[in-house]
């Protein structure tokens, strides 16, 4: 038995099977529902207190007080000159490579003047302080420390709070050197609900922020859709996807193992290759039944492959272009000789690789654009993590004595119309006589 699925999208079942594949059950757990909620109670009734007590309880972290729970400075940099030098190598290049792109995406304040003298514009701002939530639970992402810290230390975000799970009590060297690279300011050991509540609410030790940002597990995610309003938050990241376009033109095996990049996070990734070639699909499924069962991650594969992955035959790469555009993948790979041709033809999709040198997981740590991307078909209306998602804008306005007799007049018309009279009166005591 195959793998992974095949589809075929000339047949007229198709539409009805690509919507099966595509469905995914966002809908929230009762449970973890239930305990977040009680959680993010329990911090803001009793702050530090309470997150000392989830942290024993979920993290195994015994301590008497939350500041014993953040880690120094001096910690970070003993991490960054203990790491082994290809590590530290590859860390800073990666820095300094999302660092460079990013520093396109600051935006600038701008304005004109009107010629009766009349000023308008934008003003751009960073944001006074974030909390990152790095996670820690099973694994540890130090490319996501650096996905979140750049780009708004790039922003100008002057205080930069992070919080990350040490289950055991174990720190883990190459997350605390990207903290350092990445321009954190400060770093607590806590993660879960109970991290969010505190940077949401604010503690005697912890500092409230502005926004919270960064991926994390379903505790994480369903305390940042909580605590949103409270602070601001970047996105609920789903589970990973990829989406290929192939010619056929790329060795078979190279778009097996990146399928199997992204179905290798989680059992709920998605991994699709789409082409209009049915003996280069044999190929592909051929490559991963031989390639699957060394493996590392297997046993995850396996199931993600069986139940959300899938090679789908196409009548062409025009009508693979329609597809992608239905589905709105996180990250998609146009594998094929001219994939410049097929650019315009895509118009959702978080991030987009073109031609088979340009493997998706080179995006994931080094290339420079951003990691963190809408997931779940949010593509359709949502833009990776950046620059300004950590900046905002206020809009400027000082009208000249000749501009207020213009707008004056149009504005004393449109608020009598609405019948707020105090607006008009405000706009036309301003009038020269
Ligand atoms: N989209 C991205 O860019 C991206 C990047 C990296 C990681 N991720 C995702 O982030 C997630 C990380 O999850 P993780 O678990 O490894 O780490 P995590 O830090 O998100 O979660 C660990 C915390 O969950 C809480 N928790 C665990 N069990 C609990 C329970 N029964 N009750 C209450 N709280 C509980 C604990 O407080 C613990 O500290 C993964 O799903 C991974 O795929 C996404
Ligand atoms: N592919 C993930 C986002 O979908 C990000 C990541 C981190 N490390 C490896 N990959
Ligand atoms: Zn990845």
């Amino acid at each position: 038995m195959s793998p992974i699925h095949r589809l075929d999208a000339r047949s007229p079942d198709f539409d009805a099977a690509l919507t099966r594949l595509l469905a995914y059950d966002a809908s929230q757990d009762e449970a973890i529902e239930t305990a977040v909620r009680e959680i993010l109670r329990d911090v803001q009734a009793r702050g530090d207190a309470a997150i000392l007590d989830y942290t024993a309880r979920f993290d195994r972290v015994q301590a008497d007080d939350l500041s014993a729970l953040e880690i120094p400075r001096a910690d970070w940099l003993a991490a960054l000159d203990s790491l082994p030098a290809d590590q530290r190598a590859a860390l800073e290049a990666a820095a300094d490579r999302v660092r460079r792109y990013h520093e396109h995406q600051r935006a600038e304040t701008w304005t004109y003047t009107e010629p009766d003298g009349t000023m308008l514009g934008q003003q751009v701002t960073a944001l006074d302080r974030v909390g990152l939530y790095v996670p820690g639970g099973k694994a540890a992402y130090p490319s996501s420390v650096l996905m979140n810290a750049i780009p708004a230390k790039v922003a100008g975000v002057p205080e930069l709070i992070m919080v990350t799970p040490t289950p055991g009590g174990v720190r883990n060297p190459m997350v605390l050197a990207a903290a350092a690279l990445g321009g954190a300011d400060r770093v607590f050991a806590i993660g879960g609900a109970q991290a969010v509540g505190g940077l949401a609410y604010g503690t005697r030790t912890l500092p409230a922020v502005d926004k919270i940002v960064g991926p994390g597990n379903a505790y994480v995610a369903a305390a940042k859709r909580r605590v949103f309003g409270t602070v601001g938050i970047d996105m609920i990241a789903g589970p990973s996807e990829i989406l290929i376009v192939a010619d056929g033109s790329t060795p078979a095996e190279w778009l097996a193992i990146d399928l199997f990049s992204q179905a290798e996070h989680d059992e709920l990734a998605q991994a699709i290759l789409l082409c209009p070639d049915g003996g280069y699909l044999d190929a592909v499924q051929a490559a991963i039944e031989r390639l699957l069962p060394a493996q590392p991650r297997a046993d995850i594969l396996r199931i993600s492959l069986a139940n959300r992955g899938a090679l789908i035959r196409t009548d062409s790469l025009e009508q693979a272009c329609g597809i992608v555009n239905r589905i709105a993948p996180e990250h998609l790979e146009l594998s094929t000789r001219d994939p410049q041709a097929l650019l315009p033809l895509v118009r959702h999709a978080g991030a987009i690789f073109l031609g088979a040198y340009s493997s998706e997981s080179l995006g994931d740590y080094c290339a420079g654009p951003n990691h963190v991307l809408p997931t779940a078909r949010t593509a359709r209306f949502s833009s990776p993590l950046g620059v300004y998602d950590f900046q905002k804008r206020s809009s400027l306005i000082q009208v000249s004595r000749a501009g207020a007799q213009t707008l004056g007049r149009i504005a004393a018309t449109l608020a009598t119309g609405e019948g707020l009279h105090a607006h008009a009166a405000s706009a036309s005591l301003r009038l020269d006589p």
